[in-house]
C-alpha cells in the first residue's frame, strides 16, 4: 500500500517537474547523452547500475533496458539481467537496513560513518537512485548526509576521501580564478555553496576538510529544493588562512569570476568565522545574489520558532517584541535576529558571550553585538560579565537560546555543598565533601562566574566526588542550575533552544531540559534528537531548529525570481512562511517546526514566498523563459505552481546518444 502510494506520488511529481518534456504520465522524456559505452557507466549522472559491496557480498543490478544498451554501445558490458528502478530502490533500502542490523551495538561514530559510506558510494555511482532514496527517506537520511554526521565526516575527510567533489581556490590561484572557473565542466550553474572552512559547525577551523559542509548543504538543495544536481557547485577556499585585504582580494576575485561565467547563480556563504561572515555579507549583498546562511538563514529559523513559542503561550504575535530573550553566544548567528541592526528602546535581549553578560561597559565591545548590549545593567541587578545562572535567575526569561558552539553550557551543575556535607556527616565521605567544598570556594574566588560552573562540572575530582556521593547518598543532589532557574520563567511555556551543532555541542540535551526546567517547556535543538518520554504516556517534543528549513527555499526563490540581490524582505518572507506552517494544535503540543519528511513541500512554499516578495519589491527579473512581466501577473497559486514545476525530481530517463 505504502509503496504504491510512494511511486504514484513520485510519478505525479515527475510529470509536474518536467512538464512538456514528458510524453505521458508514465513515460519520462528522453535525456541527451554525448557519451557512449563504458563512459556512461562511469558517469553517475547517466549510470543506471547499482553496486553494493559488503563483507563477502557483492550485488550488481542494472536498470539499462536492452534497447538502450544497443543504442549506447553497452551490450556485453553489463550482466544480462535487468531490473526496474523500483526494484533497485528496494534493494538499496534492504542493504541499508541490513547494515543497520549488522552494526547494532557498535559506537555511534562507527555506525554513522558506515551509513554515510553506503550512501556516499551510491552518490558516486548512480545519482538518480541516490537522490531518489534521499528524497523519499529524508527524515532518516538527513542526519547522515547533513548534520550531525557531516561534522564527523569533515573531521575525518582525508580518510574518507574517494573522489573529488567541488572546486578549490587558494592564495596560489590569485590572478587565475577567471580562467579556473571555466575548468568546471557544466555550462549552467544555479547554486553555489562557498566556505572558507574557518568555522565548521561548532567544531572550529577545519580548513579544506570543511568541504564536507557545502556537499551536505547542496545535497539538501537537491533533496529539499529540487535544484538539479548538474547545476550545483561545491567550492572551497583553501589554507593557508589569509588576513585583511589579502583575504578579501581573493574572495573579490572569486566572486567576479563566478558571476562572469554564471551571472544568474545564487551563492550561499557557509561556516565562515564571525569577522569574515559579517564583512563579506556587507561587502557583497548589494552587488550579488548572495546570502550568509549562518547569519541570515539561522536568524530566520530562530524567529520562526520563537513566533511559535509566543503562540504556544496563547499570546498574540505582536507580543513577540515583549519576550525576554537570553542568548548565549554572541556570534554570527545571533546578530541578525531582529531583522535590522537597530534594536528598539526596550531591548528584549540579554546577550552573553564567553566573558558573560555583554553590556555597554564592555571594553572593546564588538560593534556587531553593540545594539544588543545592556545599557544599564546595574538597574536590573546585573553587571558586566554576569554569569548565565545569574542572568537567568534575575531576568526570568521567556526564551533561553544557545548559539555558543559549547556543549553543555546550560547544564552547569553546582553542588549544594551545605546539603551534602550534612547528608554525609558521620560517614567516611566527610573528608571528600569538605575537599569539594574547599575546591568550590577557591574556584568561586578565582574564576569568572561563567567559567566557574564549567570548571566545577568538568573537574575530574568533582566528577569523582559527585559520583561517589550521588551513588551512595540518595538525598544528595546536583542541580542543573541554569535549566532549573528556567522554572521561574515568567512565561507559561518557556522556550529552550539549544541550537549549537553537532550533537555534542548542543547547550543541553532535551532530556535534561525537560527534567530540570519542567514538562511545560517548548524545546528545540540544532541537531536531531529523539522525543522524550515524560511518563504518563506523555512525550516532550524535540524540535529541530536548523537552518535547513530555510536555506533551500531562500536559494530556490532567489534563483527563480531572478532577483539580483536578496533583500531583508525576501528573508523575512521566508521566515514568516515557515512560521505559518504550523497549526494551533501542533503548537499546543510543543511542535514549532514541521516534520523534516515534508521538507520538499515546505521548501516549495518558502521558495514561492521569496519569489512573491521579490516581485512585490520590484526586484524580480525572471528566470529562463519566464520574464519579469510574466512573474508580475502570476497569482499566488501560479507562483507556487511555477516553483514546483522547476523542482528537479530523480527518475531514469531514456538515454539518447548525440555526438
Ligand atoms: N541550528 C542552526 O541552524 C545553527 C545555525 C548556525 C550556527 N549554529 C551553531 O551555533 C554555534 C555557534 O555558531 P556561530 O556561528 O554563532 O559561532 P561564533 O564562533 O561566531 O560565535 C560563538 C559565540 O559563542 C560565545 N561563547 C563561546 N563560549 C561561550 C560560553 N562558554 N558561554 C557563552 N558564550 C560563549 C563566543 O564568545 C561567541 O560570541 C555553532 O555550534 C553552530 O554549529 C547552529
Ligand atoms: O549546518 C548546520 O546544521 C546548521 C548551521 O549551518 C551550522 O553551521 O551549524
Ligand atoms: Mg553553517
Amino acid at each position: 500500500m505504502w509503496r504504491i502510494a510512494r511511486f504514484a506520488a513520485a510519478a505525479e511529481a515527475a510529470v509536474s517537474v518536467r512538464g512538456a518534456r514528458w510524453f505521458s504520465a508514465a513515460i519520462p522524456g528522453p535525456c541527451i547523452v554525448h557519451k557512449r559505452g563504458a563512459d556512461i557507466l562511469h558517469d553517475p549522472w547517466f549510470n543506471k547500475v547499482r553496486v553494493f559491496v559488503l563483507v563477502l557480498k557483492l550485488e550488481i543490478d542494472t536498470g539499462f533496458p536492452l534497447t538502450e544498451r544497443d543504442r549506447l554501445g553497452l551490450r556485453g558490458l553489463l550482466p544480462p539481467r535487468i531490473i526496474s528502478f523500483e526494484q533497485q530502490y528496494d534493494r538499496f533500502m534492504e542493504s541499508f537496513r541490513s547494515l543497520e542490523k549488522n552494526t547494532q551495538g557498535q559506537s555511534t561514530k562507527v555506525v554513522s560513518l558506515a551509513k554515510w559510506r553506503i550512501l556516499n558510494r551510491l552518490h558516486d555511482r548512480n545519482e538518480t537512485l541516490y537522490y531518489r532514496v534521499l528524497i523519499d527517506n529524508i527524515k532518516d537520511f538527513a542526519p547522515i548526509i547533513y548534520t550531525p554526521t557531516v561534522g564527523l565526516v569533515c573531521q575525518n575527510y582525508s580518510g574518507l576521501f574517494r573522489r573529488p567533489r567541488g572546486m578549490y581556490f587558494s592564495a596560489k590561484d590569485k590572478g587565475e580564478m577567471m580562467s579556473m572557473i571555466y575548468n568546471w565542466p557544466s555550462q549552467q550553474v544555479d547554486m553555489i555553496v562557498l566556505t572558507d572552512g574557518s568555522r565548521i559547525l561548532g567544531l572550529g577551523d577545519l580548513g579544506v576538510q570543511g568541504i564536507g559542509i557545502p556537499i551536505g548543504k547542496l545535497d539538501m538543495y537537491v533533496a529539499a529544493a529540487g535544484i538539479n544536481p548538474q547545476r550545483i557547485r561545491y567550492l572551497g577556499l583553501r589554507q593557508p588562512r589569509l588576513e585583511g585585504e589579502e583575504y578579501l582580494n581573493i574572495i573579490d576575485e572569486f566572486m567576479e569570476a563566478v558571476y562572469t561565467r554564471w551571472p544568474k547563480a545564487v551563492i550561499q556563504f557557509e561556516d565562515f568565522q564571525m569577522k569574515w561572515a559579517f564583512e563579506t555579507l556587507q561587502r557583497y549583498r548589494k552587488r550579488f545574489c548572495m546570502f550568509n546562511d549562518d547569519v541570515q538563514g539561522t536568524a530566520g529559523v530562530a524567529i520562526a520558532g520563537l513566533l511559535g513559542a509566543v503562540r504556544a503561550q496563547g499570546r498574540p504575535l505582536s507580543d513577540f517584541a515583549k519576550q525576554k530573550i537570553v542568548v548565549v553566544g554572541a556570534g554570527r548567528s545571533v546578530t541578525r535576529m531582529t531583522g535590522n541592526d537597530e534594536i528598539h528602546a526596550s531591548n528584549p535581549f540579554w546577550l552573553l558571550d564567553k566573558d558573560g553578560l555583554v553590556t555597554r561597559n564592555r571594553k572593546n565591545l564588538d560593534p556587531a553585538a553593540a545594539p544588543f548590549a545592556r545599557g544599564n545593567p546595574e538597574a536590573e541587578g546585573l553587571m558586566e560579565g554576569a554569569s548565565l545562572v545569574e542572568v537567568v535567575k534575575n531576568v526570568r526569561p521567556d526564551v533561553l537560546l544557545g548559539l555558543s558552539g559549547v556543549g553543555g553550557v546550560f547544564n552547569k551543575e553546582f553542588f549544594f555543598i551545605g546539603t551534602y556535607i550534612s547528608a554525609v556527616h558521620g560517614c567516611c565521605k566527610d573528608l571528600l565533601a569538605s575537599v569539594v567544598g574547599i575546591l568550590a570556594e577557591v574556584l568561586n574566588v578565582l574564576c569568572s562566574p561563567l567559567e566557574r560552573g564549567l570548571r566545577l562540572q568538568s573537574s575530574p575530582m568533582v566528577q569523582h566526588a559527585k559520583q561517589l556521593l550521588l551513588d551512595d547518598v540518595p538525598n544528595v543532589q546536583s542541580i542543573n542550575q541554569v535549566l532549573a532557574a528556567m522554572r521561574e520563567s515568567t512565561s507559561s511555556r518557556p522556550a529552550i533552544f539549544a541550537m549549537s551543532n553537532p550533537t555534542a555541542n548542543a547547550e543541553c540535551t532535551p532530556a535534561d531540559a525537560f527534567k530540570y526546567a519542567g514538562d511545560h517547556i517548548v524545546f528545540a535543538s540544532g541537531s536531531p534528537f529523539e522525543d522524550i518520554h515524560l511518563g504518563n504516556g506523555k512525550a516532550g517534543h524535540v524540535n529541530q531548529a536548523n537552518n535547513m528549513y530555510l536555506f533551500p527555499g531562500i536559494g530556490l526563490g532567489a534563483l527563480l525570481s531572478g532577483a539580483r540581490v536578496i533583500s531583508d524582505g525576501m528573508l523575512q518572507a521566508a521566515s514568516e512562511c515557515l512560521a505559518s506552517y504550523i497549526t494551533e494544535k501542533e503548537i499546543q503540543d510543543g511542535i514549532l517546526y514541521p516534520s523534516i519528511s515534508s521538507i520538499r513541500d515546505i521548501t516549495k512554499a518558502v521558495g514561492a514566498a521569496v519569489v512573491q516578495e521579490a516581485i512585490d519589491e520590484e526586484l524580480a527579473e525572471g528566470h529562463g523563459d519566464v520574464g519579469s512581466k510574466e512573474l508580475i501577473h502570476m497569482s499566488k497559486d501560479e507562483i507556487l505552481e511555477y516553483v514546483g514545476r522547476h523542482m528537479w525530481f530523480p527518475v531514469y530517463s531514456p538515454l539518447v546518444h548525440e555526438k
